[in-house]
């Protein structure tokens, strides 16, 4: 039985303009044990299927089941086999940390879990916090939080909306390194975020998500290989011919351009020289995920105007 089964799921939401497709006939099932990402670019629909997950919004189309439980018929059960750590903090602030978690415990007819929330506190930096208020934290601090209190129920199915948006290099490897130990020990994870590195390493499975649609669902590995690409990186400051600049990913000075074999590369090269360009620090190197990702959604794109 998978742990999460999304079977043709449609949402569509009724705005102003008239009705808004979010979600296509979204169908994947996720493992027990995987450790899954969700991909996709802003608005791809990736928070409206985990809220469907959660049972905190309906599917207009098409059915939801957590471990074989219907999250809209059987929500108690389905919920509660879910620790769902949400974008945004929002939290009771006459709370200290250790009262917040007791008290999320008791949502969910949990007792005595001391030993658990104890753990939970020392596992994500929080030991010395569990008397300070809610309102006396950091945001880094009340991310910690947010996690913890998801994990209370020590649920067997752990999901992680952008859980890394706007934190620190300290608290992502603590949260990495605590997550990938609950997937360990079988709690399936499934993760959405923007950072496709940290996708890369660590999802044994990723969907990616466009529009509302799975373009790309496939083993991380069976990804990366699917591109024979690879990637022309360089350096400068001049801007780049027209002809380039469309397929160039650009950040800051940092140009890189994909490319399918050496005589693209070549060409690539070729057409800098003619504009006079001399690129600095030029290097060579496989496509990773971020590269996979621009082509899938390039290609959905292409797909969607043919
Ligand atoms: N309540 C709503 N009413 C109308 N449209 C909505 C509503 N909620 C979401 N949408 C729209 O549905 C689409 C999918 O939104 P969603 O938040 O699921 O995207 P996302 O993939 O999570 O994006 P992001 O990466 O920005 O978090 C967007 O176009 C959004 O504007």
């Amino acid at each position: 039985m998978p742990a999460v089964s999304f079977q043709s799921v449609s949402k569509i939401f009724p705005t102003s303009r008239g009705p808004f497709q979010a979600l296509q006939g979204v169908s994947l099932d996720i493992q027990e044990g995987e450790f899954f990402g969700l991909l996709g670019p802003n608005g791809a629909g990736k928070t409206t299927l985990i809220s469907i997950l959660a049972g905190l919004s309906r599917a207009s189309q098409g059915r939801v089941t957590v471990l074989g439980h219907d999250v809209q018929a059987d929500f108690a059960a389905a919920r509660h086999r879910l620790g769902v750590v949400p974008q945004e903090l929002v939290f009771d602030p006459f709370f200290n940390v250790r009262e917040t978690l007791r008290l999320q415990s008791g949502y969910f007819g949990v007792k005595n879990n001391d030993a658990w929330i104890d753990e939970l506190l020392e596992s994500l930096g929080l030991a010395d916090k569990a008397t300070a208020n809610m309102r006396q934290l950091s945001g880094g601090m009340k991310r910690r939080v947010l996690v913890a209190q998801a994990l209370v129920h020590k649920p067997p199915i752990i999901v992680l909306d952008e859980p890394t948006a706007g934190v620190d290099v300290e608290l992502r490897q603590t949260l990495w390194q605590f997550v990938a130990r609950l997937n360990k020990r079988g709690h399936t994870v499934l993760l959405t975020t923007h950072y496709l590195e940290e996708a890369e390493a660590l999802c044994h499975r990723i969907a990616m998500l466009k529009n509302g649609r799975v373009v790309a669902l496939d083993s991380t590995s069976q990804l990366l290989k699917s591109t024979n690409i690879s990637v022309l990186q360089f350096k400068t400051d001049a801007p780049l011919p027209a002809a380039l600049a469309g397929l160039a990913r650009v950040t800051g000075r940092i140009v890189q351009l994909p490319a399918q074999d050496a005589a693209e590369i070549e060409h690539h090269l070729a057409a800098l020289r003619q504009a006079g360009i001399a690129p600095e620090d030029v290097e060579i190197r496989r496509a990773d995920l971020e590269d996979v990702f621009l082509q899938v959604m390039n290609a959905a794109a292409e797909g969607q105007t043919s």
